[in-house]
């Protein structure tokens, strides 16, 4: 048995792109040790390569751990049979088939402002719901087949204990058939989309409750999803706004009051202490940098110095980067466009620029709807795989328009698993203190800068005028 001074404790984040594993100290929150395993680039994905990733990334690491807590991207929906074998790879958050079935369902039950009101959000394609009723139109035989439901850090963890499968608040949230403040599952709207069919789902535990144990005695807690994990380890509190630059970009902060947007453009997540997680996200992030970087075959260090280099606005080049589709705004058949192309501006430099600040700019819309919906916005804290870059620093406080910090050490949503694991391992009614951040300042927007960072979003928001009417 390890003494109080030397208790560990794991917090694994299976998000969409990787696996990451931070191993702390349980009481001060210090990262000891961590790993790192890569996930598939599709939007279905068989459960079990995210089983062996977890086991890749944890190899070795996890000697003397006491407590693990498992974080997972959002949404996505793994289906078992009665042999708890899955049915069909798991459908992701960022899989898009399902755009129509979210239309008609949000349609069927009674219209955007109903959906606000019984689950805290109104369904687009990324939400399990809408998975469900896809799958119940397109694979009959199989969706038959189902016996269970469960998201993606559901069925890790799930995996680790070997008991009856868990969820949690936060992640049941981002089903549509769970009310955050009702605290509840909405069975009927489960059964309606899913074709009458009645899969059974996890039990919903309390934040610092345990899920169970591993075969050799580790704790496992109740995990969480991956935003809900982030804004744990970062503990943000009133006027804090966290934009998280992943695969997704997402902008979210803490709330006491439940989120209802008829509009749909902020989800009323809950979070992963018993409050509710007011959340925007769009569909591409990340991928925006790196595909421009692919474009223009160079690598992420040089996209940076190239945008560096390009003066704020593009040389008028404005880029609406709906690579994936998008999600907000919901345009899931959108793909990206150009704009502004002339003969004068047409360099790597504008290019590099124009992909930064359509990025941001989809960012800064979640923003100001978070805003209108009661959240403080007095300062971003930037995290995710893209705050690493230099000219997303550099670009992110013209056009937020607010103060940016990047806290350090990054791998926030493994630390807030990890911190949750501490927390269920101390059964105190808060989570344990942990030492914190240290957060890299940007420069704040100057006057001119703040101009300039307006100019580059009304540009941005008359190019998706024009294009998509929204
Ligand atoms: N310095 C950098 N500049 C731009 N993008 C970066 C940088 N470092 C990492 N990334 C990008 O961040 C993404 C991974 O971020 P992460 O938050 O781990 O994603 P996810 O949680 O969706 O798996 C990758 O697309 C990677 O290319
Ligand atoms: O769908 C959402 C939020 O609602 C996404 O934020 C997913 O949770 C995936 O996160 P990343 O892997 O992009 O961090």
């Amino acid at each position: 048995m390890n003494s109080e001074k030397d208790v560990l404790v794991a917090g694994i984040d299976s998000s969409t792109q990787s696996t990451k594993v931070m191993v702390c100290d349980a009481r001060t929150g210090r990262v000891v040790r961590s790993g790192r395993a890569e996930h598939p680039d599709t939007t279905e994905v068989d459960p079990a390569k995210w089983w062996s990733a977890f086991q890749e990334a944890t190899d070795g690491l996890l000697d003397g751990v006491a407590a693990i807590g498992v974080a997972g991207q959002q949404h996505g929906m793994v289906t078992l049979d009665d042999n708890g074998d899955v049915v069909r790879p798991a459908l992701l958050w960022n899989d898009t088939r399902s755009a129509k079935a979210a239309a008609d369902l949000t349609a069927e039950l009674g219209g955007p402002k109903a959906w606000a009101e019984a689950v805290g959000s109104v369904p687009v394609a990324s939400f399990t719901v809408t998975k469900l009723r896809w799958m119940a139109e397109h694979e009959p035989e199989l969706a038959d087949r189902v016996a269970r439901v469960l998201l993606p850090h559901d069925w890790l963890t799930w995996r680790l204990t070997g008991g009856d499968p868990v969820t949690d608040r936060g992640d049941a949230s981002g089903t549509g058939y769970f009310s955050p403040a009702e605290r509840s599952y909405r069975p009927d709207i489960l059964t309606r989309a899913f074709g009458g069919r009645h899969p059974e789902l996890p039990t919903v535990l309390d934040p610092a409750a345990a899920a169970g144990h591993t075969p050799d005695g580790t704790l496992v807690s109740a995990g969480t999803g991956d935003n809900m994990a982030a804004a744990l380890a970062l503990e943000i509190g009133d006027g804090d706004v966290v934009v998280s630059l992943g695969t997704s970009g997402t902008v979210f902060g803490v709330s006491g009051t439940a989120p209802a947007d008829a509009t749909g453009t902020v989800a009323g997540f809950a979070d992963a202490t018993g409050r509710f997680l007011p959340l925007a996200c769009t569909l591409n992030a990340a991928r925006v940098l790196t595909a421009t970087a692919g474009m223009l075959n160079v690598e992420l260090a040089e996209l940076d110095r190239l945008a560096l280099a390009a003066s704020p606005g593009a040389g008028g080049l404005t880029l609406l980067p709906y690579l994936d589709g998008e999600r907000t705004p919901n345009l899931p058949e959108a793909a990206g466009s150009l704009f502004g192309l002339r003969r004068t501006n047409m360099t790597p430099e504008n290019l590099a620029r124009a992909a930064v600040e359509g990025m941001l700019c989809g960012l800064a819309a979640g923003l100001d709807a978070v805003r209108e919906h009661g959240i403080n916005v007095r300062r971003v804290l930037l995290i995710g795989g893209a705050a690493q870059s230099e000219s997303v620093r550099a670009v992110a406080p013209i056009v937020f328009g607010v103060p940016v910090v990047v806290p350090e050490p990054a791998e926030h949503v493994a630390i807030g698993a990890a911190r949750q694991a501490a927390w269920a391992l101390a059964g105190t009614p808060e989570p344990p203190a942990w030492q914190g951040n240290t957060a890299l300042r940007l420069d704040e927007p100057s006057a001119e800068g703040a101009e300039e960072g307006a100019r580059v979003r009304q540009r941005h928001a008359e190019a998706r005028r024009q294009v998509h009417d929204v």
